[in-house]
């Protein structure tokens, strides 16, 4: 999916909301555990209950890899599962040296038919072009995450005087376009985000961080949102874990809902 069919599909939606697929069975509805894919069922739950919110789905691969085989199976029929309109992003936080990175962009571009992985750039241009020969396809690069160790490096003075997370985002501009390379940005740093914005006018931000982790929906609009929305929001516990019941699609829904009432006015109010 190009730019362009993705802030079609935020317009249409008045929504730029992600929602995170980070199934984990001692968490699903105990109902499920009898069925032959619970991970799947459950899936499908949650896509059909939030289809008309969402933008884009977000499998964070790690609860899949976790499983084994079985996992990659319930991970593949998800994927097969989300309609081919709407974003999917592989959180695979991926990037090795060149030919490993390679394999791991045809795993999930063309094995997987992801639009979109994210990528690691701590090993450098060579770690990270691989993935951005795959026509259509994204480079999600962590730029500035939500957890706590994210001043652990990225945060750190370079000898330029900048924080190293800037450094990362001015290099790696050249390597990629607001085409096909976006940046992962947490809500829990609100006032940061307008100083990526800045250094990247144009490219689409990955946030995650609100709900569970407690940023502010308001914020990473005000700061982060330009023209063309320029977001994807995730929030994946605070969405697909909202019911324990047999009734977990309809909570997921209403958690969407609520997402999307907000992310509608803010549109109204930053896309400009
Ligand atoms: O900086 C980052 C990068 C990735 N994540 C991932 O996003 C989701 C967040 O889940 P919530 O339940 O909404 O907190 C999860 O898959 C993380 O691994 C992130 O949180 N921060």
């Amino acid at each position: 999916m190009d730019k362009k069919a993705l802030f079609a599909k935020i317009s249409q939606k008045s929504s730029f909301l992600c929602v995170g697929l980070d199934t984990d069975l001692t968490k699903i509805p105990e109902h499920l555990l009898k069925e032959k894919d619970p991970i799947f069922a459950f899936n499908k739950q949650i896509i059909d209950n939030t289809i008309d919110q969402a933008v884009a789905y977000k499998p964070n691969t790690a609860f899949y890899e976790a499983l084994g085989p079985k996992g990659w199976e319930s991970l593949h029929k998800t994927l097969e599962y989300i309609p081919k309109d709407v974003f999917t992003i592989a959180d695979a936080k991926r990037g090795d040296i060149g030919n490993t990175s390679g394999l791991y962009a045809k795993a999930f571009f063309e094995m997987m038919d992801f639009d979109s992985v994210t990528v690691a750039p701590y090993m450098g241009i060579d770690s990270v072009k691989p993935f951005l020969a795959f026509e259509d396809k994204w480079v999600i690069l962590l730029a500035l995450t939500s957890n706590e160790g994210s001043q652990d490096f990225q945060m750190l003075e370079t000898k330029n005087g900048k924080p190293f997370f800037q450094e990362v985002i001015e290099k790696s501009q050249k390597w990629g376009t607001p085409d096909n390379m976006m940046y992962v940005v947490g809500a829990t740093r609100g006032e940061k985000i307008a100083e990526v914005r800045k250094l990247v006018p144009d490219h689409f931000f990955l946030v995650p961080g609100v709900g569970a982790q407690g940023g502010s929906l308001e914020e990473v609009a005000k700061f982060g949102m330009n023209s063309n929305c320029g977001l994807l929001v995730n929030s994946s516990r605070g969405i697909i874990y909202a019911g324990k019941d047999k009734d977990f699609g309809k909570a997921a829904k209403t958690e969407a809902q609520k997402l999307q009432t907000e992310m509608e006015i803010l549109l109204d109010k930053y896309c400009k």
